[in-house]
């Protein structure tokens, strides 16, 4: 079985040194990974013995508030570097990686929805879309797409009228926002896509329709490997839509004190989802 994420002996502190500066609204991280680890005096936010994810899984994983959701997302990312371990994306151990080679290859590899989708207000949905797809072309192998072929087409899919493809991102509806957020995110056809509480701002049948447009992308019809789907939200609701369920306290032993801050998590009788070899 092959792995998407493979995590091994992995801790993070947001105080273990200059390395790990905070993302920026771009996302991208100052820094590099080269040299030793600073060891940090504060309790780590997330330590992590190992966990993994099988390549093409839709995995949903749930935490309380402050637990280490977004700070585990912007790991796989490359956003953020771990102090000590071994992290392995689509088979690549990112955190041996420059920031360089660590941005390459999320542009390459990796889609990434933000919770507060991280689009740029002043260019259009398409602009938006294109910019993403200009980035992944410079960095290597990914075709320049055509606006008229592939952004129109997605954004037709995903719901979005025609007469609102070419308005500023800021005079979109957030639940726009967030569907423009997905076709950015597939642009460049990710082996892994991560989604960060995407849903939060959005009602229960615009949730329900946003993650079944979510599921079906990365169905992707045109390959014969599926995307991964990396999806955090303390809203245990949204379970029943992934294949596999996980509690980040169950493999972070660093969120095991925000476990009780959080009723919905701890009333979730979903654990037979859990597998096995965590
Ligand atoms: N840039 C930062 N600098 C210092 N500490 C941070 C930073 N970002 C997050 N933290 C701390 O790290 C811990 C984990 O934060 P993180 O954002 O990963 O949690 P989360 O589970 O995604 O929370 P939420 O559900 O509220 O978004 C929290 O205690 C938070 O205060």
């Amino acid at each position: 079985m092959s792995l998407a994420v493979e995590i091994e002996n992995l801790t993070f502190s947001y105080n273990q040194g200059k390395r790990n500066a905070a993302p920026t609204s771009h996302g991208s991280a100052e820094g590099s990974v080269e040299g030793s680890a600073e060891v940090s005096t504060e309790s780590p936010v997330l330590d992590i013995p190992h966990w993994s994810v099988p390549q093409g899984q839709k995995c949903f994983i749930f935490g309380a508030s402050g637990s280490g959701k977004t700070s585990l997302l912007n790991i796989l990312a490359g956003i953020l570097t771990p102090a000590s371990g071994t992290v392995r994306v689509l088979g690549e151990p990112i955190n041996q990686m420059s920031a360089r080679q660590r941005d390459k290859f999320r542009a390459q590899h990796t889609g990434y929805i933000f919770q507060q989708f991280n689009l740029i207000s002043y260019l259009t949905a398409v602009d938006n879309i294109k910019l993403a797809n200009h980035f992944a072309s410079q960095q290597g192998p990914k075709r320049k797409v055509s606006k008229k072929q592939t952004i129109m087409p997605l954004l037709e899919r995903l719901g979005i009228p025609s007469a609102d493809w070419h308005r500023p991102i800021n005079q979109l509806s957030v639940g726009q926002q967030q569907r423009v957020g997905i076709a950015r995110a597939f642009i460049n056809q990710p082996k892994l896509l991560i989604a960060d509480e995407p849903t939060s701002s959005l009602d229960t049948a615009a949730r329900n329709n946003f993650i079944n447009l979510l599921t079906q992308l990365c169905a992707n019809d045109n390959s014969d490997q599926q995307t991964t789907l990396l999806f955090v939200s303390h809203d245990t609701q949204l379970a029943p839509h992934f294949d596999h369920v996980e509690a980040l306290y169950d493999f972070n032993i660093a969120a095991d004190n925000c476990q009780s801050d959080n009723s919905t998590d701890n009333n979730y009788q979903g654990n037979e989802h859990k597998r096995e070899h965590r």
